[in-house]
């Protein structure tokens, strides 16, 4: 695996090193002792598995309030996304500044979003599966969210949503 900084301290890519031959390649997709070692330790909990129909589905931008913050390793493994995490740490250097990846089954990125950060994507094809690798058992109501085009942030998607939850599309202003 190979780590690669963003504009974020705190989200990474993560990309495969793959060993190939004539049948194909291998590549470790998660290693605890390979993160801690790049100075990313994350011990995944739960896997999840997001499956979206249509080009253009966004969901977002979502976080789990404190002291329940997640850190999650988000990676495709059918289809495309433009992935994208915004920074909510006030004390952070990079507060309200957003960083975004595209991910594919063909690139085989992921991305690392630490705790603190809120995250999203839209998907560039339809039938795309999103795998989720998170550090915290999920528990109902300490989800929370701030809306993917919130000035605050100024996001520039790759696309206009067509597909979005009732709920993603309303919430508030972040602060207001
Ligand atoms: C997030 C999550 C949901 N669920 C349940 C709750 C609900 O019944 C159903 C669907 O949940 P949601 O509508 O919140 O799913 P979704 O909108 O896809 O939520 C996800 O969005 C992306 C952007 C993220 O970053 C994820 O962490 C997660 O928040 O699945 C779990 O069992 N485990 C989980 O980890």
């Amino acid at each position: 695996m190979r780590f690669v900084g963003t504009a974020i301290d705190g989200v990474t890519v993560v990309e495969l090193d793959p060993s190939t031959d004539e049948r194909g390649s291998f590549a470790r997709l998660h290693c605890p002792d390979e993160f801690a070692a790049a100075g990313h330790p994350f011990v995944p909990a739960q896997t999840s598995l997001s499956r979206n129909t249509a080009a253009r589905t966004l969901r977002g931008m979502h976080y789990e309030a404190s002291p329940r913050a997640e850190v999650k390793l988000v990676r495709v493994t059918r289809g495309a996304i433009f992935d994208v995490a915004v920074d909510l740490r006030p004390s952070s250097p990079t507060y309200l500044q957003w960083t975004g990846a595209e991910l594919s089954a063909e690139n085989g990125r992921a991305l690392l979003i630490g705790a603190g950060m809120a995250h999203g994507f839209i998907t560039l094809e339809p039938d795309t599966d999103v795998l989720y690798q998170i550090d915290q058992m999920f528990e109902a109501g300490h989800g929370r969210g701030v809306r993917w085009n919130d000035p605050a942030f100024g996001i520039v998607w790759p696309a206009q949503p067509t597909v979005i939850s009732e709920r993603d599309a309303t919430y508030p202003d972040h602060g207001a």
